[in-house]
């Protein structure tokens, strides 16, 4: 089975049968493969390599200028822990470089208040104005973009799964969606570092290719990937095999994460995937769809789907995301903000 590509206009327009095959598509993607391409949409003039390129275009700073950007576990001298810099790790599996923005690059800094002493609510890093004339602009504008597609992608899945298409929008208010830039550059084959284990390499239609991104799923709801024009992301397909996922210009890559997973009981797959070594350096684009911090996740009213206890979504965000090898080592500084019941 391919991963199809999926026409998703009629999701901006009024109820239609063209919107309810739109709807069942998705919902069939969300619950088979658990990818899917889609195109046709408000802001898909961003995918082209000149408008990704006004966003990427931050990977050719100065490292002075990235180091200003890190994050507290790569530079104790900075406050923020959660949003920021990761810079390349040489030992690691997963050789990438990178920034992860949140929504104040968006829609400012409105939501202070509260819950201003959470981590998961930190302001975003961004480089001055002055070093990037322009940048903060096209980020933000690509973020309320993605945003927007998010948008439809929660209310189709919604329609799809036969709940009223409102039923996520509340958790959705004031969500923490991240933006994500990444960079992976060829690994030099001399620098030094053993990268001889099994866990670094895979073969490929007959060629050993490195391991560059580590499998996983993603933690959150959907997440909308834009690939640059380079190859190497794979996804493990229903009978176990890894397939590729090409990059297409005026596309974006989808895949559903680990929270959607657990929403709808198992119908909807967390499919997990990879990056495998391209031949030349590689940059991607995710943008991971999210809920507020503090929504509250309980089972939905479908037959047949796994129950569970509800849990707050922050919560849920701060476990699974600490686990990945650029937030390592800051578990610890956010407790869960409910006590588990016992
Ligand atoms: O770079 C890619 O294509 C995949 C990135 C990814 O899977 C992630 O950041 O979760
Ligand atoms: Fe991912």
């Amino acid at each position: 089975m391919d991963i199809e590509t999926i026409g998703i206009a009629a999701l901006f327009e009024p109820p239609s049968p063209d919107r309810d095959r739109t709807d069942a598509r998705i919902l069939s993607a969300a619950s088979g493969i658990g990818f899917m391409a889609i195109k046709d949409f408000p802001g898909d003039a961003w995918l082209t390599p000149e408008k990704r390129m006004e966003l990427l275009r931050i990977f050719a700073l100065p490292d002075g200028e990235k180091q200003k950007l890190l994050r507290w576990n790569f530079d104790r001298t900075k406050k923020n822990v959660y949003r920021g810099w990761f810079p390349l790790q040489p030992t690691a599996v997963s050789y990438k470089e990178g920034i992860d923005m949140g929504p104040d690059l968006a829609h400012g800094q409105a939501s202070k208040g509260a819950q201003s002493d959470d981590p998961l609510r930190e302001p975003t890093p961004l480089p001055a104005e002055e070093t990037l004339p322009g940048w903060r602009d096209a980020a933000a504008s690509y973020y309320r973009a993605m945003e927007a597609v998010g948008n439809a992608l929660m209310r189709s899945i919604a329609r799809g799964l036969g709940l009223p298409e409102t039923i996520f929008d509340a958790d959705f208010q004031g969500g923490i969606s991240t933006l994500r830039l990444i960079r992976y550059p060829l690994r030099e084959a001399n620098a030094g570092i053993d990268t001889s284990g099994p866990e670094f390499s895979v073969v490929h239609k007959g060629e050993t290719r490195s391991i560059i991104g580590r499998e996983h799923a993603d933690s959150g709801f959907v997440t909308l990937l834009a690939q640059d024009g380079v190859e190497g992301l794979q996804a493990k397909n229903l009978a176990g095999e890894w397939i590729d996922v090409p990059p297409a210009n005026g596309t974006l890559a989808v895949n559903f994460g680990q929270l959607l997973e657990r929403w709808t009981g198992g119908r909807v797959r967390a499919t997990r995937h990879r990056v495998i070594a391209p031949k030349t350096a590689r940059y991607s684009i995710p943008f991971f769809y999210e809920p507020r911090v503090d929504a509250e996740i309980a089972p939905l009213p479908l037959a047949g789907a796994q129950p569970f206890e509800p849990f707050l979504y922050g919560d849920y965000l701060w476990e699974s995301a600490t686990n990945f090898v650029e937030m390592a080592g800051i578990k610890h500084l956010r407790e869960p903000r409910r006590a588990k019941a016992s």
